[in-house]
């Protein structure tokens, strides 16, 4: 018998405004920030067997096989739903890892999208989503599928529409931790909460910024220099920086000025993740 076989999308995502409201008691912090997709990401394959084994084939720098996102989102799929089907999986991977674009949440939300639709589940998002929770605080609005204005640690999700430019993202080479800029005592937690919607213009700042630009070198260089062409912003925590343009060929003309040692990509804006609109095709 040929195992059921499917080749899934996994894109990144840009956080086009941050704001930090607070700490929570159990040290996490409480978040205002708009997620957008992009059409660019991992392709993630995955073939069904009958045995019970999940097993990512594909070889990750420094994340050992049972630490990857991948392979966590596969067993507490498995254990939650009492699956006795297990999985090969492959992926191809052109995310950077730790640039703030969510490489590892969205390959978890591609996994657990993947594997509900090949071991027939019959999971719904709500639940799906709050799986992902546990797995990270960006895997929800993957799950989802729609660009959103996100609350709480970014599980508190309302869809929005932002337009969809062209986006210069450009890819220091440095990863940066989510939880070393958390923690510096330099972050500015404070931010009101903005109570009006849709988001009114202005406020598209990212309170990550300064602590990432003092710490990182090689951000505040890819800051200045995307900021000689647009507004410059930070995804997340970084390490990745990020521009919009009115259209490819305005974005391709800034790519071409980058050097070796700073690469970067273009690709479009989109509210409906390019996973789901996979997915749909499917159905
Ligand atoms: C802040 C964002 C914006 O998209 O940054 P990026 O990681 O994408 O850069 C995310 O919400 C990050 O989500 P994610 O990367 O899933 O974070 P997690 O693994 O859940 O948390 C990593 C660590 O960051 C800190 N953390 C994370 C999220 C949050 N709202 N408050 C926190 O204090 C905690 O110390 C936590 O242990
Ligand atoms: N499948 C995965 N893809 C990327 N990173 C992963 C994966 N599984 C585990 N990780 C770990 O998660 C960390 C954060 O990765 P990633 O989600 O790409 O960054 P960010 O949250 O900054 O966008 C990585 O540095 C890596 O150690």
């Amino acid at each position: 018998m040929t195992a059921a076989r499917l080749t899934l999308p996994s894109p990144a995502k840009l956080n086009l405004m941050l704001h930090i409201l607070g700490r929570r008691p159990d040290g996490y912090h409480e978040l205002q920030t708009i997620f957008q997709f992009l059409d660019y990401g991992d392709e993630i394959t995955f073939a069904v067997r009958d045995d019970g084994v999940i097993h990512l084939h594909t070889e990750f720098d420094g994340v050992p096989h049972d630490s990857n996102l991948i392979v966590k989102a596969a067993k507490k799929l498995q254990e939650q739903s009492g699956c006795s089907l297990g999985i090969d999986i492959w992926i191809e991977k052109i995310l950077p890892m730790g640039g703030g674009i969510g490489g590892g949440s969205s390959n978890a939300a591609t996994t657990l999208l993947g594997l509900n639709h090949l071991w027939q589940l019959g999971w719904d998002a709500d639940r799906l989503a709050a799986l992902g929770l546990t797995l990270g605080a960006d895997v929800p609005v993957f799950v989802r599928g729609h660009a959103a204005f996100a609350e709480g640690v970014g599980e508190k999700l309302t869809p929005v529409e932002p337009e969809e430019p062209w986006y210069l993202v450009l890819v220091p080479q440095v990863s940066v931790s989510t939880a070393e800029i958390f923690s510096d005592p330099l972050l500015t937690r404070n931010s009101p909460p903005i109570k009006v919607r849709p988001v009114p213009k202005g406020n598209s700042r990212n309170d990550c910024l300064p602590v990432v630009a003092r710490r990182y070198p090689d951000v505040r260089n890819a800051l200045n220099l995307l900021g000689k062409f647009t507004e410059a912003k930070l995804t997340g925590t970084g390490s990745c920086v990020f521009g919009g343009f009115p259209s490819k060929a305005e974005a391709d003309k800034v790519s071409a000025l980058l050097t070796e040692t700073l690469t970067g990509f273009v690709a479009k804006g989109s509210n409906v993740s390019m996973l789901h609109r996979k997915l749909q095709n499917l159905l």
